[in-house]
């Protein structure tokens, strides 16, 4: 079955009318988005700015709902927030007031994990991460990339099944952003969970995605699903030189490039 399912799913907004005053009207945010995930899949979402892609986390998250369409979790519609999601965001989110652990810790209380196996459980996480030795320090006293590290350990500790990231990276230096990816396709591998994964970035799409969606903008409609047979990422010391990374990149490229686009910011 599938983990995850967008069935014709539309998204409008109410917007204020710039031709009449005081007047509102109908915005299509992203419309008719249908397609499939498979468990322990990782896609990504690519496309222009105002795409939508925020818009889809957000209905995936279960904090909107969809205005024509559905959303399924295996099998069942998606009608609130749930602990079988966990969502890491561009910005950290994490308690300033909470050491490293003591912010994991949130997660293990929230899905109502006893106190005495919080010990084990974080260290597990802190380790899974690499930041073991950081564990009681706070946020203002870790660089972006722990920070980072701690808000994806944090997520996992739910324990969830899928694993929603918007951007996580992009407020990084790109040397900790590459060190960032190849740890989350290592977490991935060694956890299974399934990840859809929203980014500007190209090469991060292709990099991390064994499918990425390409969005078109206004409004935001699925254009193409770019398959991304790579196998051995994480032992291919020089990746993007790869032939099939390198096809691949351009495919997603040329599809973003198209007339459409034009004038558009990705
Ligand atoms: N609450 C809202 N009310 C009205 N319009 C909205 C609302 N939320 C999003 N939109 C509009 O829907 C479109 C999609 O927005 P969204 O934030 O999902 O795009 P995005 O692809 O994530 O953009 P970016 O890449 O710039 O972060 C945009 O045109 C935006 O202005």
């Amino acid at each position: 079955m599938d983990k995850i399912r967008f069935e014709k799913v539309t998204k409008t907004f109410l917007i204020r009318d710039e031709k009449k005053k005081g007047a509102q009207r109908e915005f299509t945010a992203i419309r008719d988005i249908d397609f499939s995930v498979k468990e322990g899949e990782f896609i990504t979402l690519v496309g222009p700015s105002g795409c939508g892609k925020s818009t889809l986390l957000d209905l995936l998250t279960g904090l909107t709902r969809p205005t024509k369409g559905r959303l399924l979790i295996d099998g069942r519609e998606i009608t609130g927030p749930g602990l079988d999601r966990g969502i890491v965001f561009q910005q950290y989110a994490l308690f300033p007031w909470k050491t490293a652990r003591g912010n994991i810790e949130f997660g293990l209380e929230a899905k109502g994990i006893p106190r005495s196996e919080w010990k084990e459980r974080s260290e597990y996480y802190l380790d899974l991460v690499g930041l073991k030795k950081f564990a009681d320090r706070y946020p203002h006293e870790l660089s972006g990339g722990m920070k980072q590290r701690i808000a994806i350990a944090r997520s996992l500790a739910f324990d969830p099944d899928v694993l929603l990231m918007d951007e996580p990276f992009a407020a990084l230096d790109a040397q900790t952003r590459e060190t960032l990816q190849s740890e989350l396709l290592r977490i991935w591998q060694k956890t299974g969970k399934t990840i859809i994964f929203v980014t500007h970035g190209i090469d991060e799409a292709v990099y991390l995605g064994e499918r990425v969606v390409v969005l078109t903008a206004n409004p935001g409609t699925v254009k193409k699903i770019v398959d991304i047979p790579l196998k051995h990422r994480l032992e291919d010391a020089d990746i993007k030189s790869n032939p099939v990374f390198v096809e691949k990149r351009h495919e997603v490229w040329n599809l973003l490039h198209e007339p459409e686009f034009i004038g558009a910011h990705i």
